[in-house]
């Protein structure tokens, strides 16, 4: 049994979540402690107890601890089988977050899972970032995963449904083509809103991209109508870097457009194959399958992942020069 400090380093839900999935696949038991102590609301939210069901119910852990507050938990995992879930954390939690824990164990034996709550919530990737940023990257390593956004969702209502769906597979080492012409594109999307929210959005962003990358890119509108919540957002990305903005009341359409474009352009104009966000992301699949890729700066959640790889065995080369240079 191994021990996790949740609390290490970045000390968020993303130590949990892949301190599961690494139990799951390596067949480890685990104990998570100091779960988010130095978070304001410390323990265990909805979004990470869904998160864990979600890779127990892939290998059929038994789990102790595994409630809302909890700030312990252990997870004993079972063999990995092909399983269709479906996991609703109650509230506007991040299903990318969930789909992320779920994804590197479902690849071991293949299967699905709908999941319920925001499709586009602060701090977290939104659904179009996993749709055309991260999973780009593993499908170029051979995954076939499809992921269908059946509701938005945003906070606080949250009541957005996704499926995503994938076959079992064993990765070629992770890449990410230099050089290449690369695909550029927006994500305008809405719900309970005017259709025009959608359309500002995307022309500021375009605007703003092609003005400063001197990039045409590709624009897809998503108004939706007719479920619970409220809101809208924006997921620009130019091959494997993204960015994302979400609107809030007060804020104009054409600020939200500017602010992912802008993210963007900032990314684009760093060093680095890959952004920032998605260098963390993707270390699980370099310690499984090896591979090389860079960003510009070593985030926490980075050094957080490489440090719990390396409890669990694997080794993540780290090399810092002009560019972090992630290899394996
Ligand atoms: N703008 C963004 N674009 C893409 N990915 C993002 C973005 N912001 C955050 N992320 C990713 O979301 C994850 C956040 O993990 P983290 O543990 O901080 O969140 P959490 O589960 O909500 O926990 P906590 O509530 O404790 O912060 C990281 O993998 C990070 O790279």
């Amino acid at each position: 049994m191994l021990t996790v400090d949740g609390s290490h380093l970045e000390g968020g839900g993303q130590i949990l979540r892949l301190a599961v999935a690494l139990s799951a696949i390596s067949t480890e038991p685990v104990t998570v402690t100091r779960i988010r102590q130095n978070r304001k609301n410390p323990g265990l939210a909805p979004q990470h107890v869904a998160a864990v069901r979600a890779v127990a119910g892939t290998c059929d852990a038994e789990c102790t601890g595994l409630t809302p507050g909890s700030r312990e938990i252990s997870f004993t995992p079972g063999r990995i089988r092909q399983r269709d879930l479906a996991i609703d954390p109650g509230t506007a939690g991040s299903i990318p977050l969930i789909v992320q824990a779920w994804l590197p164990v479902a690849l071991a034996a293949g299967g699905s899972i709908k999941v319920s709550g925001g499709t586009e919530v602060l701090w977290s990737p939104t659904i179009d970032y996993l749709e055309h940023v991260f999973a780009p990257v593993l499908r170029r390593a051979g995954a076939l995963i499809e992921i269908t956004v059946l509701e938005r969702g945003y906070y606080p209502r949250g009541g957005g449904r996704v499926h995503v769906r994938v076959e079992p597979a064993r990765l070629d080492p992770i890449a990410i083509p230099e050089g290449e012409e690369e695909d550029c594109g927006i994500v305008s999307c809405s719900a309970g809103l005017p259709t025009h929210v959608v359309e500002r959005q995307a022309t500021a962003a375009r605007d703003l991209l092609n003005r400063e990358l001197g990039l045409p890119c590709t624009a897809d509108l998503d108004p939706r109508e007719g479920g619970t919540s409220v809101g809208s957002s924006v997921t620009a990305w130019n091959g494997a870097k993204g960015a994302v903005a979400l609107g809030r009341r007060g804020l104009p359409a054409e600020e939200v457009g500017r602010a992912a474009a802008r993210a963007l352009a900032e990314e684009c104009r760093s060093p680095g194959t890959v952004d920032v966000h998605l260098a963390d992301q993707l270390l699980v699949y370099l310690a499984l399958y090896g591979g090389e890729y860079s960003t510009h700066t070593l985030s926490m959640h980075a050094e957080t992942a490489g440090s719990l790889l390396s409890t669990f065995g694997y080794t993540i080369r780290c090399r810092k020069n002009d560019t972090v240079r992630f290899s394996a």
